[in-house]
């Protein structure tokens, strides 16, 4: 594992970040039943932190979905690998992700999400890479930094499943 990674966002920026969002969250969310939704896997370490970070008594979810196999690019097909454990009806949602990029996999879990009658659906996200989006119609209430179009690594976002586990944001430098 030898690739150069050049830090797009450090660790603290990030940190930062996620603390002022979870204040928004907590004052928009104050005395609703708030369920947070974490797409796995790239959303895990995201989730954890913005959860700790909010003040309000919530509870929490997960699923898997998958539009990119081992590629860079999205397929635009949308797996469900994992479905969530509890019903979501009359609970207001907040799905958190890690990026959203064609936007594809999160068209498509609002569309499977909004049938099982919740209170509302919202979408907060770590990383927001708008110049790549397909799917126009995805709204993102919480998006805690815009990127450009350069494929991500850390802080969940994977190359091949190697990477999650650094604690910044980076890019791999071609060599
Ligand atoms: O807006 P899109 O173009 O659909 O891309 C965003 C999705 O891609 C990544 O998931 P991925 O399918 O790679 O699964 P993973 O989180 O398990 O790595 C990421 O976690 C988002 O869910
Ligand atoms: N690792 C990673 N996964 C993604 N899924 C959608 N966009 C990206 C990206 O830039 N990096």
């Amino acid at each position: 594992m030898d690739d150069k990674i050049r830090v797009m966002l450090s660790e603290e920026e990030i940190a930062t970040r996620i603390k002022e969002v979870a204040e928004e969250i907590s004052r928009d969310y104050e005395g609703k039943p708030l369920h947070l939704i974490c797409i796995l896997k790239g959303g895990v370490f995201f989730t954890c932190e913005l959860a700790k970070r909010i003040s309000l008594p919530l509870t929490m979810d997960f699923m898997s979905v998958s539009s990119y196999g081992s590629g860079t690019v999205s397929s635009g097909i949308v797996k469900i690998i994992k479905d969530l454990d509890d019903p979501i009806e009359g609970k207001d949602v907040l799905i958190v992700e890690d990026i959203i990029d064609s936007g594809n996999t999160l068209s498509y879990l609002i569309e499977v999400l909004k049938q099982r009658n919740p209170n509302s659906v919202e979408l907060c996200t770590l990383l927001d890479k708008p110049e790549r989006r397909v799917k126009k119609q995805v709204e993102v209430k919480y998006t805690c930094f815009t990127v450009p179009d350069e494929f991500i690594i850390g802080y969940g976002l994977d190359y091949d499943q190697i990477y999650r586990n650094l604690p910044y944001i980076g890019v791999i430098e071609q060599q």
